[in-house]
C-alpha cells in the first residue's frame, strides 16, 4: 500500500491507495487497479505515529474515515506501469464508478447496497440512492452486459474461504476427486476431470464440480428427468457441502435483488422476475477449476490454453466469485472486442444470460465470455447461476416488446429445455 497526502500537517484528508488487482502474464505485470481510501481530519499527525496509530486516533477522535467506494462511488481507475498514482477527481468524476481496461469502458462498478436494503419496500424508486443504482444497473446491462458488484451484503470472508476450499478440494489426487465423478447417471452432478466439458465441440481446459438444484423423476412432466440426481459433494475437505449451501443461499437471494434491480432499470413492474417466472428459481454452481498455463505440450506442440470457450450463460443472472490474483476471464463488449474482467476483491462479477436476453426482446444481451487462465498459477473460480422456474416459458415481457418495436427479436423458450439440450451436449462422451 502507499499513503500520499499531506502527512496530516494541517489537511483535512490524507490518501491511502491500496493495489487491489494486477494482471500478469509470466511473472510480468502489465496493468494494476488501485482504490483509494480517504482518511478526513481535522487534527495534526503527532511525531513518530504510524499510519495505522493515525488512522485509529482518528477514528476514536470522531474523525470520519470513509472507503473508496462511499467517497468515489466505487470508482476503479486501471492504471498501467504501476507509478503513477490516481489524480484527485472532482465530485462529479467521482460519482462515475466505471471500470476501465486497457483504456476501454469495461463494465460499471456498482455499490448495490441501497438496493439490496430497500429493493422490497414498495417504494424504493422514492430512494434517491436505490434510483442511482438502478440507473447505473441499467447502462451496465445495455452498454456492457456486465458488472461488478460490491455492498452485495455477503461477507468477504465467506466468498474468500468459498475459493478456499474450492482449491483445497482441487489440490487433492485425482484418484480422490474421481469418486463424485458425474456422468450421465448422476444427472450431470459431480466432478469432471480437464478435457470432458466442451464448448462449441472444443475440450475446454478446466475441471469442475457441477451442481443443480434438486428434480424429482416425472417433476415438469419428465422435463428435468436428465438431470434428475443428487449433488454430489467431496467428503474432504470435510466441511465442503455445509460451507456452499450457507453460500447457496445468499447467492439465491442476492440474484433475487439484483433481478429486482433490473427489472427497476426496464421499467417493468418490480416483481416482474417473480411468479410465474422465476418466483421458484431453478439455480446452477459449478465450482471450477483452471491449470497454470504451460505453452508448450509433453509432446512439443503448443498447449490449448482455453479454460473455457467463448458461451453465453443460460439463465437470468451469472454471479463469479474469481480468484483475486489472476486475470482470466474475458468478456465480449458490443463492439466484438475481447476485454479483460480484471478480479476486484470483494466483488461478484455478474453477467446476463439467455433467458434475460429474450424477456428483454434483445434490451439487454447476453453476454458472450471465455476463459484464459495465461496465470502460471491454478485458479479457481465458483459461478452461481440464477435462472428462471424450471418450466418457464420465456418470451419477451410486453414493455419490453413495446420499447424494442413490438417485433419479437427471439424465439420463446422453455427454460428447463434449454438448459437440459445444453447439458446433455457439454460432455465429451
Ligand atoms: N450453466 C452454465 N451456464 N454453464 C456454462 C458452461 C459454459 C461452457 C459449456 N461447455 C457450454 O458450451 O455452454
Ligand atoms: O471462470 C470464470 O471466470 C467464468 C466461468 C464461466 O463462464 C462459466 O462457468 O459459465
Ligand atoms: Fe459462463
Amino acid at each position: 500500500d502507499l499513503h500520499t497526502g499531506n502527512n496530516g500537517q494541517r489537511g483535512t484528508e490524507d490518501l491511502c491507495i491500496h493495489r487491489i488487482g494486477w494482471q500478469e502474464t509470466e511473472g510480468v505485470i502489465s496493468s494494476e487497479v488501485y482504490e483509494v481510501e480517504a482518511v478526513v481530519y481535522q487534527l495534526s499527525a503527532k511525531n513518530g505515529e504510524t499510519w495505522d496509530e493515525r488512522k485509529q486516533r482518528r477514528r476514536k477522535d470522531g474523525c470520519k474515515v470513509v472507503t473508496g467506494d462511499e467517497r468515489l462511488s466505487g470508482r476503479r481507475r486501471e492504471m498501467t506501469g504501476g507509478t503513477n498514482l490516481p489524480e484527485r477527481r472532482t465530485p462529479a468524476e467521482a460519482a462515475a464508478p466505471e471500470v476501465v481496461s486497457g483504456g476501454k469502458l469495461l463494465a460499471v462498478n456498482l455499490y448495490i447496497s441501497p438496493l439490496v436494503a430497500k429493493c422490497d419496500d414498495p417504494n424504493a424508486m422514492e430512494d434517491k440512492d436505490v434510483a442511482e443504482v438502478v440507473t447505473l444497473l441499467d447502462r451496465a446491462c445495455r452498454d456492457a452486459g456486465f458488472f461488478y458488484v460490491k455492498g452485495h451484503g455477503i461477507p468477504d470472508s465467506l466468498i474468500k474461504e468459498v475459493r478456499d476450499i474450492t482449491h483445497k478440494f482441487f489440490d487433492l489426487p485425482y484418484e480422490e476427486k474421481v469418486k463424485i465423478e458425474l456422468s450421465n447417471e448422476t444427472g450431470y452432478r459431480g466432478y469432471q476431470r480437464v478435457g470432458v466439458n466442451i464448448t462449441k465441440g472444443v475440450p475446454d481446459r478446466h475441471e469442475a464440480i457441477d451442481c443443480y438444484r434438486e428434480l424429482n423423476k416425472g417433476m415438469y412432466a419428465g422435463l428435468g428427468d436428465p438431470l434428475v440426481g443428487t449433488n454430489k459433494w467431496p467428503t474432504d475437505p470435510n466441511n465442503f457441502k455445509k460451507l456452499m449451501e450457507e453460500y447457496l443461499v445468499l447467492c439465491t437471494e442476492l440474484s433475487r435483488k439484483i433481478m429486482r434491480g433490473i427489472a427497476l432499470a426496464l421499467g417493468v413492474p418490480v416483481d416482474a422476475f417473480e411468479g410465474k417466472i422465476a418466483g421458484d428459481p431453478f439455480w446452477v454452481l459449478r465450482i471450477i477449476g483452471y491449470p497454470g498455463a504451460t505453452s508448450i505440450s509433453d509432446e512439443g506442440l503448443p498447449k490449448n490454453d482455453v479454460g473455457c470457450g467463448a458461451h453465453t450463460d443460460y439463465g437470468l443472472l451469472t454471479l463469479v466469485n474469481q480468484d483475486d490474483d489472476k486475470t482470466a476471464l474475458q468478456v465480449r463488449n458490443l463492439s466484438g472486442e475481447w476485454i479483460s474482467a480484471v478480479p476486484i476483491p470483494g466483488t461478484f462479477v455478474c453477467n446476463i444470460g439467455d433467458m434475460l436476453k429474450i424477456l428483454t426482446n434483445g434490451i439487454y444481451e447476453s453476454t458472450l465470455h471465455r476463459v484464459i487462465n495465461n496465470s502460471p498459477k491454478f485458479r479457481v473460480c465458483v459461478a452461481y447461476f440464477y435462472e428462471t422456474n424450471f418450466d418457464a416459458v420465456i418470451s419477451p415481457l410486453d414493455t419490453c416488446l413495446k420499447k424494442t418495436g413490438g417485433n419479437k427479436k427471439l424465439e420463446t423458450a422453455v427454460y428447463g429445455e434449454h438448459l437440459v439440450s445444453k447439458v446433455t451436449t457439454n460432455f465429451s462422451y
